[in-house]
């Protein structure tokens, strides 16, 4: 296993361009996989979870090309997915897993989804449990909470369903075995989630009807395949928004980054904070939102961060526990007990590690609570194999006294295979 040492540095400068967002990737292979025609991808993320959703496709029988961020998807509509003789491996990814099981739910034949020992631990319940109300024979472990998971899909019936969580997994998995269910199926979530899936599924010449947190398809919809173009990832644009931010003398501009309002909490929460940031050239591309995002090291002071925003910046609350080290005051997170079923406990490693470099930080039932701001003192820490945990160890380096040496750093390439040589172009 690798490891890597961050250390401080005196400003970052430069401009970057950050990789594909993902959850876009993943949903561009998918719906070109289940349209009609051929699909095109400009900007896609090749990282190691959009790369396991390429080849679980390619086992369902779907031609799949990729050279770097260029793909092409040769749909043959929903009927030309095909039972597979071998089992589908998602990896760490638990966006695969989840939108693909929506899509397995209405096809007649059967699977095997598994993935790695962070997948198996991560709870599916959220979508077998709707799944199987609409008709879809799903097992694993734990009665289909946990993979491996086994799933035959057929004739299936709309439901409206009200999800306990607000997650874009489990109302996108849930609206793709709508769109070829019997009758109307509905999702209603607690708050709005990211909405990728809505956007591009009516770019795709789907009816997708939404009324606030609510979505609403009717069955036997087909899919026409298209050109996508997808934005620079926000959640990995968040690390060195970030960086930029407490780093001092820092000025970083990252170009053509997606900007959709379900997914900007990062860029609110910075500006509470006080955060010298500026969002220029904005425009739309296709269905999604994008910009260039200029970032200048900052005063920053603590804030409070809690409700609706939590689903518009979940992956980002790692990093912007580093941020909050560095504010002035106490930041408070809360409501975000999701972050316990990522691919780690994300209250726990994020708050553990963070101690171990000498931040004010607790954890709490749905939450943390950070007092700053702090001078890191440096030391030992693990990614415990995950991404966006290793990455913001290595955003925590640069403003550390003493150096960082992260464990088991290969975690990054789920999301951000490029990330170290961005922060070497920029110091
Ligand atoms: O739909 C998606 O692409 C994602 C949704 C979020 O998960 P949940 O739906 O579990 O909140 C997010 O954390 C994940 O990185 C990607
Ligand atoms: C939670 C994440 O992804 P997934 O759920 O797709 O594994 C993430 O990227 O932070």
């Amino acid at each position: 296993m690798a490891k890597k040492v961050v250390e401080r540095v005196q400003q970052l400068k430069g401009s970057i361009k950050v990789p594909g967002d993902k959850s876009i990737s993943h949903r561009a292979v998918m719906f070109g996989a289940i349209a009609n025609g051929k699909t095109t991808v400009e900007g896609f993320l090749p990282g190691e979870d959009c790369l396991s959703t390429i080849a679980c496709f390619r086992k369902l029988g779907i031609e799949i090309e990729q050279k770097e961020d260029l793909v092409t998807v040769y749909g043959k509509g929903w009927d030309g997915l095909s039972e597979s003789s071998d089992i589908l491996d998602v990896g760490n990814s638990g966006t695969t897993t989840r939108l693909m099981l929506g899509i397995l739910a209405t096809r007649p034949f059967h699977s095997v989804v598994i993935g790695d020992a962070s997948i198996a631990k991560r709870p599916m319940a959220r979508v077998t449990s709707p799944l199987k109300q609409m008709g879809a024979n799903i097992d694993g472990r734990h009665e289909g909470n946990f993979t491996p998971l086994s799933i035959r899909g057929g004739k299936t019936k709309g439901i409206t369903f009200t999800s306990p969580v607000a997650s874009a997994q489990v109302k996108s998995a849930v609206i793709l075995a709508g769109l070829q269910s019997e009758g109307v199926t509905t999702v209603t979530e607690p708050h709005k989630s990211r909405d990728h899936t809505e956007r591009m599924l009516k770019a795709f010449g789907a009816d997708i009807q939404e009324n606030g947190t609510t979505v609403s398809v009717t069955g036997g919809q087909v899919l026409q395949g298209r050109h996508i173009v997808v934005p620079g990832d926000i959640s990995s644009a968040a690390f060195f928004l970030v960086a930029g931010a407490i780093v001092p003398n820092s000025e970083i501009l990252m170009k053509d980054v997606g900007i959709n309002d379900t997914r900007t909490g990062i860029i609110d929460v910075l500006q509470a904070m006080g955060a010298k940031l500026e969002i220029k050239n904005e425009r739309v591309v296709n269905e999604e939102k994008m910009a260039d995002l200029l970032i200048c090291a900052s005063d920053l002071t603590g804030t409070e961060i809690g409700g609706e925003i939590i689903p518009r910046l979940i992956d980002e609350i790692p990093v912007i526990a580093v941020l909050a080290t560095q504010a002035n005051g106490t930041t408070v997170i809360k409501d975000a007990e999701e972050l316990k079923v990522k691919e780690t406990n994300r209250i726990d490693t994020v708050v553990h590690q963070l101690k171990l470099l000498g931040a004010d930080i607790e954890a709490t039932e749905d939450g943390m609570i950070i007092h700053g701001p702090t001078r890191l003192h440096g030391g030992q820490v693990e990614s415990y194999g995950d991404h966006r945990i290793g990455m913001a160890m290595a955003i925590a380096g640069l403003v550390s006294n003493g150096p960082v040496e992260i464990e088991e750093i290969e975690a990054i390439d789920v999301s951000y295979p490029n990330f170290f040589d961005h922060l070497y172009e920029l110091i």
